[in-house]
């Protein structure tokens, strides 16, 4: 809780009975109620009374919507119903999350690396299913992420804040888990913004403080921000946690957004390759029936024709490309991917508009646990709808660099509109920098989704150190500042399988160009993987680019609800039993080096 408000009354909801405060956010205060048919706890978030004019509650119930959207998804907090309470509030019903969020914890405990790499992958798989619908979290970090009864982790929060406020008002991503790229003057962001928060909130479980935060330093918002900008990442102090683990977060938080995996599913499968290289349980990850990879058809074939009949043998995956071929100061808008947004060549990512907007008056003065200094809620943003385009047909990728031709990653359908498609494609490959676009072709299954935008103040004063015209973030971090001094003088001192590759099932693709991670551990991914089915059995088989003494593979099934425990084999080729009931079977292999380096990236692949 860091609000210094008082919190507000609990209204009365027929059916619910109050409990207690849970907490007290930005927008909203959220409390425990009894329901009493189904009879179980749940956690009922209230708008505040100070924002509540017709494009608020419309915008909130659109986020509503949103929110249940994701709602299947285990890692994701359930939404149970909506309405408007008898005062005029419009409040959520949802899951009741009984233990202690991780923004609560990492200060206090020390998370062990299995947890934290199961941790990573669900909620990277959790990010990853909210941008195939669209949508961009933007405030991933540990106070976000709270823990069911199970104690799995569930990421919440996924806009409806963003809402609240007049139709023009703002609420702001939390600056020590914000990418660069978002606190830049010209904001620009995409999924690997949330790749980058991801990656800061992982970095925080581990070291026990957010990245750039200075233990006995200033760590004024000012100060944050600048050390994200232009200061290395600092490194881990923990002995047990391995470098491929650092790697993985240094890679998911480097400035260069083009330099860092390019998207939360590539995230997490870097971060199952670090349990696999530990012998750890391999955690899977939770997408949809409609995210497995899709089987490779002929070029120019049957677009029905399934690969891995009886005798047939087709190339699965090329090894690089997509298978189956604290609150302190918080800046955050919620901003919606389009996911009929198919624009075409040369359009790749969505910058965010810089328009500005002083919506609420002077934002209120928050207290910052984390950093335990007072924060300023900046309160800005409209939600603006953007039309979708429905050009879903396929488009070969290209080699990177320039952005015409370029291939059509989830990141490249991150439209606003085509005027503002601009910018360098992200990397192919998962993101590994360096690595050269396969000769595959993509396509996607988007599904409906909402498209919005936010909208800075302009009418904050620039901040003291900046000499470029002054960003929406910087501009409110200023203000903040402004208050921290007067406050600070009374008290204070974070190819995936939906994108559904279809490999050409004649095509050799090699990695032109081994990722380079830091550390220096780099291992391809199998190629050439094919399979062979008899009966209920399949019989995959793949190669490896880059064979070294001692090699061995780890191979697992994949697929939705497998959580199969990686198997270490010394052969390149493994044979499988289709699961009962199943009609295919699906797997992932690794090289692993006698050094218990593995892939970056698993191949995937599935039998007919
Ligand atoms: N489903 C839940 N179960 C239990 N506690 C919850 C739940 N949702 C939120 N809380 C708690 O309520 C408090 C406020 O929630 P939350 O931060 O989501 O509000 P908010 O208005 O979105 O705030 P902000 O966007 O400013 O962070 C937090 O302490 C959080 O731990």
């Amino acid at each position: 809780m860091s609000s210094r408000r008082q919190p507000s009354l609990p209204p009365k909801i027929p059916g619910y009975q109050y409990v207690r405060l849970l907490g007290m956010g930005g927008f909203a205060d959220v409390f425990e109620y009894r329901q009493e048919l189904p009879r179980r706890s749940v956690a009922v978030k209230v708008l505040l009374s100070g924002s509540l004019d017709q494009d608020a509650r419309e915008a909130f119930f659109a986020e509503a919507n949103v929110m249940a959207q994701l709602s299947h998804h285990p890692s994701i907090v359930t939404i149970y119903h909506a309405d408007i309470a008898a005062d005029g509030r419009p409040f959520l019903v949802m899951e009741y999350c009984s233990r202690p969020s991780l923004g609560a914890r990492y200060r206090t405990e020390r998370f062990t690396v299995a947890e934290v790499l199961r941790t990573g992958i669900r909620v990277g798989s959790a990010v990853e299913a909210a941008h195939r619908l669209g949508i961009l979290h933007r405030d991933i970090k540990p106070a976000n992420i709270l823990a069911t009864d199970f104690g799995w982790p569930a990421l919440t929060d996924f806009g409806i804040a963003s809402t609240l406020g007049s139709g023009a008002v703002a609420t702001g991503m939390s600056i020590p888990w914000s990418a660069p790229e978002l606190l830049a003057e010209n904001p620009e962001g995409d999924v690997r913004g949330d790749v980058y928060s991801l990656g800061a909130t992982l970095y925080t479980l581990l070291a026990g403080r957010s990245p750039f935060e200075i233990p006995g330093r200033g760590n004024s918002p000012a100060e944050l921000l600048s050390r994200i900008e232009r200061s290395p990442l600092p490194p881990i102090d923990r002995e047990d946690v391995p470098a491929g683990l650092n790697a993985v977060v240094a890679r998911a938080m480097t400035k260069d957004p083009d330099r860092r995996f390019v998207s939360a599913l590539a995230l997490a499968h870097a971060l199952q390759q670090v349990e696999r290289s530990m012998q750890l349980p391999v955690t899977s990850i939770d997408l949809s029936e409609d995210h497995l990879p899709e089987p490779v058809r002929e070029p120019g074939g049957d677009p029905g024709a399934r690969w891995g009949a009886p005798g047939a043998q087709d190339v699965v995956d090329d090894g690089t490309a997509a298978p189956g071929s604290d609150q302190a100061t918080r800046l955050r808008p919620i901003v919606s991917i389009d996911p009929h947004g198919g624009p075409g060549p040369g359009t790749v990512a969505a910058p965010l508009p810089p328009a500005a907007t002083l919506v609420d008056g002077p934002p209120a003065a928050r207290t910052d646990d984390a950093l335990g200094v007072d924060d300023q809620a900046t309160r800005l943003r409209p939600i603006t709808t953007i039309s979708a385009q429905e050009d879903r047909a396929p488009v070969e990728s290209a080699a990177p660099g320039p952005v015409v031709g370029a291939a059509p990653t989830l990141d490249s359908r991150l439209s606003l509109t085509p005027a503002v498609l601009e910018g360098t494609p992200p990397a192919p490959g998962y993101g590994v920098p360096g690595m050269q676009p396969s000769p595959v072709t993509t396509s996607f299954s988007p599904t409906p989704s909402e498209l919005r935008a936010r909208h800075y103040d302009s009418s904050q004063p620039r901040p003291a150190e900046g000499r470029r015209a002054p960003s929406p973030v910087r501009r409110a971090v200023a203000a903040a500042s402004a208050v921290l001094v007067v406050a600070a003088l009374g008290f204070v001192a974070f190819q995936t399988w939906g994108r559904e590759a279809q490999t050409n099932p004649q095509a050799t693709v090699e990695p032109s160009e081994t990722p380079t991670l830091v550390g220096g551990a780099t291992v391809p991914a199998p190629a050439n993987l094919r399979s062979v089915t008899e009966g209920d059995s399949v019989t995959f088989s793949w190669s490896n680019p880059d064979e070294q003494e001692g090699d061995a593979y780890l191979w697992q099934l994949a697929g939705v609800g497998q959580t199969s425990r990686a198997e270490r084999i010394e052969d390149r080729s493994v044979t499988v039993e289709v699961p009962e009931g199943e009609s295919r079977v699906c797997i992932e292999v690794s090289v692993v080096r006698t050094d218990g380096r593995a892939s970056t990236t698993p191949t995937q692949g599935c039998s007919a």
